[in-house]
């Protein structure tokens, strides 16, 4: 089995001629992990996020999700991957305000014409902390419970990877913080992986390994680091020398 969830290799997606999203970039990003991509504004990091995960094609180079090499396929088996080895976290929950909680979290069987797990869906669902408000609709729910919603509709089909986009993008700080210490136990015990995107450095600092964008390319990285030191990092690469272009 290979021990990356998510593998980029010398990746570059362009628009045009002129804009370079992301050029070159290669990294593993290990089973079991959770990795922060950080980066000032218009770096790459969406664009790494929806490369990663299929959502978006590479312009050049290679990307696996597991073994599976994304590069090669058509959009109908890039949908199927998404759908069995990935979960999505976005910064609007995205959440259909007519279905109750466990309807939302099961809407990836759906959409797939799969049966649930019911024993996992309960568990997951107790997991972030909604036994309680599984029959509640969107609207009786708090932000953070939203987006523990969401969570446990991207966790219920047990995907190689969960990728989140500013997961904590519009929540206030206690919410947020715990959203983020939900994502940090679901990789403890678990050993699920997790790949966010986030602009805040106290959110970053919940995860293992923290990468940092610059001009599309991969310029920096942090282990097991706290805010300071990731705020530090983002500090130096808000300077327009330190882009390597
Ligand atoms: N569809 C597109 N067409 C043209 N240029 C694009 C497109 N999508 C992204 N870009 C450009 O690619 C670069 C990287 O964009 P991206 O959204 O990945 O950055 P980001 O780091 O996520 O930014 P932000 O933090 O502001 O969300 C930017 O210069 C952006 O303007």
């Amino acid at each position: 089995m290979a021990t990356h969830a998510v593998r980029l290799n010398a990746v570059t997606k362009t628009y045009g001629k002129e804009v370079y999203a992301l050029r070159g970039v290669t990294v593993d990003l290990p089973r079991g992990g959770f990795t922060a991509v950080m980066g000032p504004s218009g770096s790459g990091k969406s664009t790494f996020l929806h490369c990663a995960a299929g959502l978006d094609t590479p312009t050049s180079g290679t990307v696996h999700i597991g073994e599976t090499e994304l590069s090669r396929m058509n959009e109908t088996q890039l949908t199927e991957l998404r759908r069995e080895k990935a979960g999505f976290v976005f910064q609007a929950f995205n959440l259909i305000p007519s279905l109750s909680v466990v309807d939302n979290v099961l809407l990836p069987f759906r959409l797939a014409g799969t049966r649930p797990d019911h024993a996992w869906l309960a568990e997951v669902i107790e997991r972030v902390g909604l036994g309680e408000r599984a029959r509640h609709r969107p609207s009786q729910l708090s932000g953070g419970q939203q987006q523990r919603v969401a969570i446990a509709r991207a966790l219920v089909t047990r995907p190689e990877v969960v990728f989140a986009d500013e997961p904590t993008g519009a929540l206030d700080t206690q919410t947020a913080a715990e959203v983020l210490a939900l994502l940090r136990q679901v990789v403890d015990t678990t050993g699920q992986t997790v790949v966010m995107v986030t602009h805040d450095p106290v959110a970053a600092s919940y995860a293992d390994r923290v990468l940092f964008l610059a001009g599309g390319a991969l310029v920096d990285e942090v282990y097991a680091a706290g805010p300071e030191t990731i705020a530090r990092r983002m500090a130096v690469l808000g300077r327009p020398e330190a882009v390597r272009c």
